[in-house]
């Protein structure tokens, strides 16, 4: 082993999509039968060069200060990838060395005539999704891809000596399930040995082809929510880095603890040979001298930058942090100034963001901000304050100006969130609710959808025109009105029994409402991964929150003045508006949550005043905040169900509220979910095949359920057989008076190919099912 110490700053890693999500079109268009694999292969190679480029411009020069991280769909994909863990189901896309080509990595992500995609859920507490792998007694686990030791050569080709980052062993096993046909009682950590061989040939790769650092993240670690013992895990991340420190062909070993706190993994990684180790100081805190003393002969990376959010960073809080680190520290323990976790989270560049308020521009930090941030701070570790005067002295005055902005304080938010009574987060009891919505007149197992239909290219044009001044307002809102009058249409030929609007009039479900009030700022160009190819533009939640005018009621009054059945009003709740916004951090959340609990209720108001009678407020955020240690989970959910009970608190007892939360995992948060009092819940179910019912079933839930029997993440059409066969289980699970039927989440993503045949199937399966029961 060759060694080399860490630089005095780096990065975790750096957004990927491209600065003009580059790559983003690239995979939409290969997708699409329009490009070639050479196109797709050489658009991600100019998108990592970019990167390259932009970050020695920004003085990350040192050698292993840049990530290697590029993925073209998921990190976590891409570690299925390189052991060729597939599931059985795509077992035949293997190639005689047990890897998959483009297309099959591609098959895994997204699904494939009858083939469902793996699973896709939320990374830790963030907004990005990863895909869960499957791993059962028999799932081939082996090194068969190169990738990642041709990005670290593609690099070193560019003069850039950059550290391979890969998803750890022990958080790769905890983030899988075990496929479905696996004993009772197998986990996947019990396949642990087997993936550390195949993690030793990868490291022995990256050594031989001249890599000195490699960077394992082991997030998982930062989370108490996994179903394994505690003390299997620290047994699993000795034995793992144990294993692997133990290797003499292998890079020296950074083990990167983000999103929380390591606790007590920590004295475990400081028993093994590994030679560094990162903690994230934003989402964590400084650990004990006593604690630390373990890492003793060992770098430590110090996340003190947050990878988070786009905040510039307390400079001189950083460094408080950072002198605080190095004092617990052993002697002589060199120390890197780092950010917190990847820079994934974050768009690329404040600068481009020409339009937003001058005083507010100075606050923030984008990823290209945060590199030099991290740089000057590792400058005032080594050579103190003085060295740095004039950086401080500009964030201080930053600072100020945030502080003492108007926008940041408006009294009679703060008097209305103070006045709040606990009666205001409290409706009727069910039973009275669910009588007044009697004459809504619907049958059993009524048909719904989530809110949006296809987000065409059109109606993107139309938006993207009215942008540019090209369209009139009115001729906007004649495209919009055209729009929706033509998916009413459709939902009633279809013979749908609560109807939606469409949504075709919102860029995003988060920013069309942050866009309507006060206290938000949208950007430009601040573009993040969701998913795959999919990206969000978070607003900045700078202010407090203020609606100036109504915000849904005329598309919503004008979409039931089409259709005699009943028209769902559709609102995003307040924890998710939060949670996919950049949230200020200058006040709890608790007060941000309310203030858009309050607003929301204004809006219901509105809504139940023009006639609408169903309302939808849509929290699929809920789960994804939730705390990753469990001792902050009470708090957490007090807060935020208490938000959502704001905003639907007063409506009256006629109107029947719904909440939609996709993704499952909602084991953990049936009771919230019950707390949250909808009369109607849709959640994702179609891709866990329902397991989430038994938890639900047993936990006696008392009002309407709409389990997911259609995964609108992949483009397949699935059949009327299929999802009969998941409504059975849902009515085999809960009494059929409490279900619904609908898709596990919206169809904007998809095209109307996909989305006419397949309601027609769900139409269908209710029929069936009905037919059933009678
Ligand atoms: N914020 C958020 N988080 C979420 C979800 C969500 O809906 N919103 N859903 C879950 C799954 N995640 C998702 C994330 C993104 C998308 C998505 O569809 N994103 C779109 C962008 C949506 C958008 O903002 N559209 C804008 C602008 C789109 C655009 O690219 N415009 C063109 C110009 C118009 C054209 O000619 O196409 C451009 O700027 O170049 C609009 O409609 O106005 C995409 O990546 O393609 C879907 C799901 C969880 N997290
Ligand atoms: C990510 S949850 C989406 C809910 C929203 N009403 C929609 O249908 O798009
Ligand atoms: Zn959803």
């Amino acid at each position: 082993m060759s060694t080399t110490s860490l630089p005095a700053a780096t990065i975790l890693g750096y957004p990927r999509i491209g600065a003009n999500r580059e790559l983003k079109r690239a995979l939409e268009q290969y997708w699409a039968g329009k490009t070639t694999r050479e196109d797709l292969v050489q658009a991600a190679a100019q998108v990592r060069a970019a990167n390259r480029q932009r970050l020695n411009e920004l003085g990350l020069t040192e050698a292993y200060a840049q990530p290697a991280d590029h993925t073209l769909y998921d990190q976590v994909l891409s570690v299925i990838a390189h052991l060729g863990a597939v599931p059985a189901r795509f077992r035949d896309l293997l190639d005689e060395n047990g890897g998959l080509d483009l297309d099959g990595y591609f098959t895994l992500a997204r699904g494939e005539g009858d083939r469902p995609a793996l699973e896709m859920t939320k990374w830790f507490d963030s907004n990005y999704h990863y895909l869960v792998p499957e791993i059962g007694p028999d799932t081939p686990i082996d090194y068969v891809e190169y990738a990642l030791a041709d990005q670290f050569r593609e690099a070193l080709e560019q003069g850039v000596e950059a550290r391979p980052v890969l998803v750890g062993p022990v958080t790769f096993l905890l983030l899988a399930k075990a496929t479905d046909d696996a004993p009772e009682g197998f986990h996947p950590l019990d396949r642990l040995n087997d993936v550390l061989h195949a993690y030793g040939h990868w490291l022995m790769d990256l050594q031989n082809v001249g890599a000195k650092w490699v960077q394992l993240d082991e997030p998982a670690l930062v989370s108490d929510s996994w179903d394994v013992p505690r003390e299997r895990i620290l047994k699993a991340v000795k034995d793992a880095y144990t294993w692997l420190g133990a290797s003499v062909d292998r890079p020296q070993i950074l083990v990167a603890g983000t999103y929380g706190n390591l606790g007590d993994a920590l004295p475990v990684l400081g028993e093994t040979d590994v030679e560094g180790v990162a903690l994230d100081l934003v989402a964590g805190q400084v650990p004990a001298a006593e604690d630390l003393a373990a890492l003793a002969g060992k770098s430590v990376v110090a996340g003190v930058v947050s990878g988070r959010n786009i905040w510039r960073t307390n400079m001189d809080e950083a460094l408080a942090t950072l002198r605080d680190l190095q004092a617990k520290l052993p002697q002589g323990t060199p120390v890197t100034v780092a950010t917190s976790t990847s820079l994934q989270h974050v768009p690329h560049d404040k600068e481009r963001e020409t339009s937003l308020p001058q005083d507010l521009r100075s606050w923030l930090a984008f990823a290209d901000q945060k590199v030099q941030e991290v740089q000057v701070l590792a400058r005032g570790l080594a050579q103190g304050d003085e060295a740095i005067a004039a950086e401080l002295a500009e964030d201080r005055a930053a600072r100020e100006s945030r502080q003492n902005h108007p926008g940041t304080r408006v009294a009679a938010v703060r008097e209305a969130v103070a006045a709040v009574t606990e009666a205001d987060r409290n409706r009727s009891a069910y039973e009275v609710r669910l009588a007044a919505q009697e004459s809504l007149g619907l049958p059993l197992l009524p048909t719904t959808t989530i809110g949006s239909f296809p987000q065409t290219a059109d109606i993107r044009k139309a938006r993207a025109a009215y942008r540019k001044g090209e369209l009139s307002e009115e001729q906007y809102a004649q495209a919009m009105r055209d729009e929706i009058a033509h998916v009413v249409k459709l939902q009633e030929e279809l013979g749908l029994d609560v109807l939606v609007h469409g949504e075709a009039e919102r860029n995003d479900m988060v920013q069309y409402f942050a866009e309507l009030l006060e206290g938000f700022a949208a950007t430009e160009h601040g573009w993040v991964q969701s998913y795959g190819s999919r990206c969000t533009r978070p607003s900045i939640l700078w202010g407090d929150v203020t609606r100036p005018a109504p915000m849904t009621v005329e598309w919503s009054a004008y979409a039931q003045s089409l259709t005699e059945k009943p028209m769902k009003g559709m609102l995003t709740g307040p924890v998710t508006i939060m949670a996919w916004s950049f949230v200020r951090d200058d006040v709890p959340r608790k007060q941000v949550a309310d203030q858009l609990g309050l607003v929301l209720r204004d809006e219901i108001a509105d809504l139940e005043q023009a006639g609408i009678r169903v309302v939808q407020v849509d929290e699929p955020a809920i789960r994804e905040l939730l705390p990753l240690q469990s001792k902050d989970r009470a708090e957490y959910l007090d807060w935020s169900v208490g938000s959502f009970r704001l905003a639907t608190g007063q409506a009256q007892d006629g109107t029947q509220v719904h909440t939609h939360l996709c993704y499952s995992e909602f084991n953990v948060v049936v009771d919230a979910i019950d707390h949250l009092d909808a009369d109607v819940t849709s959640i994702e179910a179609s891709r866990s095949k329902m397991d989430i019912l038994p938890a639900v079933a047993e936990h006696g839930f008392s009002r309407q359920l709409g389990p997911g029997i259609w995964d609108i993440h992949s483009p397949r059409v699935p059949s009327e057989e299929e999802q009969t066969a998941l409504l059975q289980a849902a009515v085999d699970a809960l009494p059929a008076k409490q279900v619904w039927v609908n898709p596990d989440c919206g169809l904007k993503t998809r095209g109307y190919a996909e989305v006419e045949p397949t309601l027609r199937n769900l139409v269908a399966a209710a029929r069936n099912v009905r037919e059933r029961l009678a």
